[in-house]
């Protein structure tokens, strides 16, 4: 028989260390009534459909994020598609018509501070009070601290971070490197001509973390390389979109239409325009012993 499912409810963009503890507890809790732990979430994320405009903001794409949830724990993961109907529902009809008839779930779990329904009027308090009174189990679980104050681990300081190029911090918030899940495109070929091919990757959606060149871990088909990447418009060969590039250390093979995973693990230096090819590829000569010592350590 299928077991039932208790599930946390949030966005969970970047499965950060926040996000971990959750699933933690909605496990604990789902196992003492002899259920699977699972995720509601919205996609796409409220922020894209309240501020269309917005530039690209996630840490991880739906893909990545739902893979992050199922390795830590979840065993079921529901995509609701936010949309107007979604938008303008009152909290009281999210509670019934939704999570306990169209999905069917035995329970919730939610951080304390968890606001849903039309106008963010829904809370915690709430979701309890209504929930038991359906029979669904409802657990609140204390938003944690990060350690250094008040506030708790939160996606939107990962994003920061990333912006700065901090991404030492950001890797303490996620519990692990932030990283980008992407297919490799052609581009100009010129990597190859200087002695780096370097395997592009277009962010999308995916937040344009500081521009310049970084210490990375890049995984293709189960193996993780030491590898240094660019992120930026390569002012020297002519600017363009922001791109992520990737040169993989030890490795000679095709990855053209293949996905990759490349982890951030130390800024370098900032993208700059060189006279000519010949000086880029000195300087990427330095990137690579730079990164090569940092990857060791
Ligand atoms: C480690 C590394 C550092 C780089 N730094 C710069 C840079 O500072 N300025 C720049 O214009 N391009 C930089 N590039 C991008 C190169 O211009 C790019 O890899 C080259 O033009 C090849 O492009 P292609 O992949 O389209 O063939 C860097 C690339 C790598 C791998
Ligand atoms: N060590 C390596 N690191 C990255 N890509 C490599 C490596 N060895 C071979 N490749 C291949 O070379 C391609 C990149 O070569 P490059 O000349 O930079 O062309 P492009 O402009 O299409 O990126 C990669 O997409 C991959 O298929």
């Amino acid at each position: 028989m299928v077991k039932p499912i208790i599930a946390a409810v949030g966005n969970f963009d970047g499965v950060h260390r926040g996000h971990q503890f959750l699933l933690d507890e909605t496990a604990k809790f789902a196992q003492s009534f002899g259920a699977e732990p699972g995720v509601v979430l919205f996609d796409p994320h409220p922020r894209r459909y309240f501020r269309p405009n917005d530039p690209p903001f996630l840490l991880t794409t739906p893909m990545h994020r739902d893979a992050l949830l199922r390795r830590y724990g979840a065993k079921e993961v529901y995509a609701l598609t936010f949309d107007e109907t979604l938008a303008t529902m009152p909290p009281g009809n999210f509670i019934e018509d939704v999570l306990k008839t169209q999905l069917g779930l035995a329970g919730v779990v939610a951080g304390a501070d968890f606001r849903f329904g039309a106008g963010r009027a829904g809370d915690g308090e709430m979701l309890k009070e209504r929930g038991e009174e359906l029979g669904l189990k409802v657990k609140l679980v204390d938003v944690i601290s990060n350690g250094s104050g008040a506030d708790k681990f939160g996606s939107s300081d990962v994003r920061k971070a990333l912006l700065e190029g901090d991404v030492q911090r950001a890797a303490e918030i996620l519990g692990r490197p932030w990283s980008v899940v992407a297919t490799v495109e052609e581009g100009r070929k010129l990597g190859r001509t200087i002695g780096f091919p370097t395997a592009n990757m277009m962010l999308g959606e995916i937040i344009a973390p500081r521009q310049g060149v970084y210490a990375c871990r890049a995984t293709v088909d189960g193996k993780t390389y030491d590898a240094v990447s660019n992120f930026g418009r390569r002012p020297t060969v002519g600017a363009d979109a922001p791109l992520l590039e990737t040169n993989f250390f030890d490795f000679d093979s095709d990855l053209y239409g293949r996905e990759i995973e490349v982890e951030f693990i130390a800024f370098l230096r900032e993208e700059k325009k060189f006279n000519g090819l010949e000086e880029l590829s000195a300087q990427i000569a330095l990137d690579c012993k730079k990164a090569k010592e940092i990857l060791s350590q």
